[in-house]
């Protein structure tokens, strides 16, 4: 109950009248003096029971079992952590969860055994995070540097089974060394063993949210839970993910490398485009996730919960300054972004992989949304194999996820040459356009300005069932661009003229003509798109048509899945 005594009564006195109401009332009493917007005292409810028998010697046995066991390894382990700047696994539980975990499982696990490692190393439960429940793991690095064997795997294994019962996102908070080696008998090549846990992935991969942040060398066995994850955030300085330690290494290759140079966030983030996001430390990790996690639902089949609409960061009047009239300049098209998207809901994800795709999440008007953007900022925004399949995977995951998809399309399209020929432009250029045709969750495609080739059919155009193509007024879009294709018709007609100044005038006049053919001005009046909208009304274009898309349901062709992988 609240009590609000009027201004002028002291603390003391609004102490003793608090005090006094408690003895005639079991709730708690709250006691505001004056206008004060929070209570002053607080008095915390008294339950009297009928009985006062106090906790039993065996419990307090219990209790202090249960303490030896939160203390983890050895204390010498417990020393180098800070060094590292890492917490210890139960610190480290504090931080995401600050009242408690809602329960652990397994903690008992090898108690009882002649090494009594705690918890074996690898702590499993539930929790509340950011009015979410999840389930959880996280390994305990000062016992046995975080490696898993039989009773840890099971409580691993246990903890994923549950999670695929109750559809609730999973957090893998992943500090190991992997497999132990010196006990593999009984969980290497078991039906439950270690090997189960990519099953267990790859069973909930699309059924349920899985986050997996990495604190230390995570090797072999360990590093395919944070490739298997849907996100994957890695810790600067901290975290590193490799197939083989660097021992291994050197005694298979001869190469002297360290963890960090293997595997580092900076490998991962720039070169294999396996860790989505890097965090400056344990905190900003946890920060990192709960902003992501409020994209993405429960599990699949919900929608992601909706934010409060909030008016975009920039204002969508600058649309048209940011976008420049000649093709082939640059700019950056965060600037467009942040035009269009809720305020401070901009989250990119793996912005430094294959970077001439920009792939992030944000709020339109509240409303969650996978955003698929040209960099042209960026190789000019030519789409290269990494950031095909970059985007692919996103794709995939928001459409997995109920994520509804915008597109902004500004691109040359898909790169050509050796290298990329070798890099398989080809294979994974097919997988960005296979998830794109595949996606069931709304499309919006916006031709921001360039939209040459194949790269119109990555980016959801037309032919891909977007709920509409819709163009700003400096959009184009063409099987290739002016300069492209006056060369591949017209070069040996050109080549005949010898005047030079000749030549060049009928050259711009073909590339004129062209253009002419690709504006979107033909194109919206072919209805080929469905719309040309004013750059400032962009934003309130896209409100209206998510808005409007909203629990569309779509069905793919009956079969059991598609062949592209
Ligand atoms: C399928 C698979 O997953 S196979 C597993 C492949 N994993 C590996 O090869 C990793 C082997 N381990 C290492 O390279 C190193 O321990 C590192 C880099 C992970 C960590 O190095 P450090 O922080 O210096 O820890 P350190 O090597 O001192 O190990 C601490 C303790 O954990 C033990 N340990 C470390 N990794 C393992 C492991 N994978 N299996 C069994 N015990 C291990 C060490 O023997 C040591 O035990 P002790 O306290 O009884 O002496």
């Amino acid at each position: 109950m609240d009590v609000r005594i009027s201004a002028g009564a002291s603390e003391e006195e609004a102490s003793a009248i608090a005090a006094a109401l408690a003895e005639h009332v079991e709730s708690e009493v709250e006691v505001y003096v004056g206008d004060d917007e929070e209570p002053t005292v607080v008095q915390e409810a008294s339950v009297e029971y009928e009985d006062d028998l106090g906790p039993t010697e065996r419990e307090q046995l219990l209790r202090e079992e249960i303490e030896e066991i939160e203390r983890g390894g050895p204390e010498k382990y417990k020393e180098r952590l800070p060094e590292q700047g890492k917490l210890f696994v139960r610190d480290r539980l504090d931080l995401w969860f600050p009242d408690g975990p809602l329960f652990e499982d397994g903690k008992f696990a090898e108690f009882d055994s002649e090494d009594r490692l705690p918890a074996d190393g690898l702590l499993t439960g539930a929790a509340e995070f950011e009015d979410r429940e999840v389930h959880f793991m996280a390994n305990d690095f000062t016992v046995k540097a975080g490696s898993m064997a039989g009773k840890g795997v099971e409580k691993f294994l246990r903890m994923q089974q549950r999670a695929l019962k109750s559809g609730k996102p999973v957090l893998y908070l992943m500090d190991s060394s992997g497999g132990r080696i010196d006990q593999q008998r009984g969980f290497f090549a078991n039906r439950e063993g270690i090997g189960k846990y990519y099953y267990n992935h790859s069973m909930l991969s699309g059924r349920a949210p899985q986050i997996c942040v990495l604190y230390g060398p995570c090797i072999a066995g360990a590093a395919y839970t944070p490739v298997f994850a849907d996100f994957t955030v890695m810790v600067e300085g901290m975290s590193a993910m490799a197939i083989a330690s660097p021992r291994m290494v050197r005694m298979v290759t001869g190469e002297e490398i360290d963890m960090q140079e293997l595997g580092g966030p900076r490998i991962h983030a720039e070169h294999s485009g396996s860790a989505d996001l890097v965090a400056r430390d344990e905190e900003h990790a946890r920060k990192l996730v709960s902003q992501l996690i409020t994209y993405l639902p429960d599990k699949a089949g919900e929608k992601p919960p909706q934010g409060e609409p909030k008016p975009p960061k920039r204002s969508p009047e600058g649309i048209d300054s940011v976008v420049p009239s000649e093709p082939n300049r640059g700019y950056d098209m965060a600037d467009v972004i942040e035009r269009v998207v809720d305020r401070d809901s901009y989250f990119e994800l793996k912005p430094d992989y294959g970077s001439e795709i920009i792939t992030a999440y944000a709020r339109i008007d509240g409303r969650p949304v996978g955003i698929i953007a040209n960099q042209p900022n960026h190789r000019a925004g030519a789409i290269f194999p990494d950031a095909a399949e970059k985007a692919a995977e996103f794709i995939w995951k928001s459409d997995a996820y109920e994520v509804p998809l915008l597109y902004l399309c500004d691109t040359p399209g898909f790169m050509a040459g050796s290298g990329v020929e070798k890099d398989a432009i080809l294979e994974k250029g097919k997988k960005m356009i296979y998830a794109t045709s595949s996606a069931t969750v709304p499309k919006q495609c916006v031709v921001v300005r360039k939209a040459y080739g194949a790269g119109i059919y990555a980016m959801s155009g037309p032919a891909y069932d977007p709920e509409s193509t819709i163009a700003l007024p400096s959009g184009e879009i063409g099987i290739m661009g002016p300069e492209a294709a006056v060369n591949a018709v017209y070069r040996n007609k050109l080549d005949d003229i010898n005047d030079a100044e000749e030549r060049a005038a009928r050259e711009a006049e073909l590339r004129e003509e062209y253009r002419e053919d690709i504006d979107v001005h033909r194109m919206a009046s072919e209805v080929v798109i469905d719309e040309i909208v004013p750059p400032s009304d962009l934003r309130e274009e896209l409100v209206n048509r998510f808005a409007f898309y909203e629990g569309l349901e779509k069905d793919l062709p009956d079969k059991k899945h598609g062949t592209v992988l």
